[in-house]
């Protein structure tokens, strides 16, 4: 890290302290809540959107140009920006520009666009953004769409780019300004094993309350790889002495799963960003659950079912986890031991590739669709990309309404 950067860093941790020690001094004092100001509507939605998508098939398949581009004008006269990123900026890189891009598609639906941003807003107070950020981004991301449009690049498509980049920006913002959480939270590992090879399940104690709901993730960083944060579910419901638990598999070439599965361990130290995240239980719902976890994205699985279980006991749940070998279904005993003590609990553990297992096998889809009806029940989905998207689509083919499966955002 350059010298400039770490000055800045140190700036950017006196502010927090001094915005936390405001925070704390008003809270006693505070009568309403803070009223930011934040955009009421957005009426040229429908037309900018249809604008958006237009500008960006003027650009088609030069999109790991356009990225280039963009950080190539963001940190154009402004050094001390790059040190907002991780020292592999690749994968973070096109994660920030994917979302502004998103954008476009996101505009469709405006409360749930609304309610994205504003979580984005306050999780944005962990890297230190500050307002002229927002500025920065706001040109880069034009200049670079406006570089490679080329000859195709109409100024109606720059004004649509704009506002609605002005309106995500003034949500993200009055955010930010309302929250009166910490901007990030120090975490401790409290415990530490590994129930499989490349699995760790750890507890972690933060420093400060950390308010959530189950089905929410946070995201991670580790002092090993600063500036990299990644997302990890909170894998219980909210236990009454504030320890959250993590399930994280060690993946080829990811630093911060490495670190978290194989260098630490009791006494370790890290921090975590807000909760984040959608698809949480409702537990006012009636309707019996499917609940389908393909490894490690058992995770929030978990967290649901006990939500519901200690909520609404009578509320049929049926969990269906499935790994690859037996030994990969980790945390078998807990999940027994809910479905011994309540009744309305289902456990369905598949070995998808294990010849030797005792129960189910194959895959999990085929599975699901083979033991349906599922369309009078909620569904909650998690793990890797490629089976969220198979049990979408059997799902939808089984007729289940799309407003009754709920997992979070997954890339195609
Ligand atoms: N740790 C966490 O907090 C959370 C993790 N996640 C995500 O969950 C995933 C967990 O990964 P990991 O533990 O490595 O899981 P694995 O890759 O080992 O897969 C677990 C199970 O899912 C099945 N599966 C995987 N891909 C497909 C597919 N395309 N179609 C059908 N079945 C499939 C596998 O069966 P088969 O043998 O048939 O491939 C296997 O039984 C990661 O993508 C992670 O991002 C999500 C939420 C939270």
């Amino acid at each position: 890290m350059t010298d400039a950067s770490s000055d800045y860093e140190q700036l950017l941790a006196l502010h927090h302290a001094m915005q936390l020690r405001r925070s704390l001094r008003e809270e006693g004092r505070r009568t309403a809540p803070v009223t930011a100001r934040r955009p009421t509507g957005y009426p040229e939605r429908e037309g900018d959107q249809a604008l958006m998508v237009a500008s960006l098939e003027t650009i088609g398949s030069s999109a790991d140009e356009v990225v280039r581009s963009f950080y190539a004008q963001l940190f154009l006269g402004r050094p001390y920006l790059r040190g907002l990123f991780p020292a592999g900026l690749r994968a973070d890189g096109d994660r920030l520009f994917n979302a502004l891009i998103g954008l476009a598609e996101a505009l469709s639906d405006l409360p749930r666009l609304v309610e994205w941003l504003e979580q984005l807003g306050r999780d944005h107070r962990k890297y230190g953004i500050r307002p002229a950020h927002y500025d920065a981004v706001r040109q880069a991301l034009v200049g670079a769409l406006r570089e490679h449009a080329a000859a195709g690049w109409r100024p109606e498509y720059e004004q649509a780019w704009l506002r609605a980049y002005d309106f995500a920006a003034a949500v993200m913002q009055s955010a930010e300004a309302a929250s009166t959480d910490p901007p990030y939270w120090q975490g401790t590992i409290v415990a530490h094993h590994r129930p499989y090879l490349d699995i760790a399940v750890m507890k972690v104690r933060t420093d400060v309350a950390y308010r959530y709901r189950a089905g929410q993730y946070t995201t991670i960083e580790v002092p090993a790889v600063p500036r990299a944060w990644r997302p990890y579910s909170m894998a219980t419901a909210p236990r009454p002495d504030g320890v959250l638990e993590f399930h994280v598999r060690a993946i080829d070439l990811g630093q911060v799963s490495t670190a978290l599965v194989h260098d630490m361990g009791v006494g370790s130290t890290l921090r975590l960003g807000p909760p984040m995240g959608s698809a949480v239980i409702e537990t006012t719902g009636e309707r019996p659950l499917l609940v389908v976890a393909g490894g490690t994205g058992l995770a929030p699985c978990r967290a649901i079912v006990e939500q519901v279980l200690t909520t609404q006991p009578g509320r049929p749940v049926r969990l269906v986890f499935g790994a690859r070998q037996t030994q990969e279904l980790y945390n078998l005993p807990i999940l027994a031991q809910l479905a011994e003590r309540y009744p309305a609990f289902t456990l369905v553990p598949v070995a998808t590739d294990d010849p030797d297992f005792p129960g189910p096998r194959g895959a999990l889809p085929e599975l699901v669709a083979s033991t349906g009806p599922w369309h009078q029940h909620e569904v909650y989905l998690s793990g890797p990309p490629g089976l969220v998207h198979a049990l979408d689509r059997v799902l939808s083919r089984l007729q289940v309404p799309p407003e009754q499966i709920h997992h979070d955002p997954v890339p195609d």
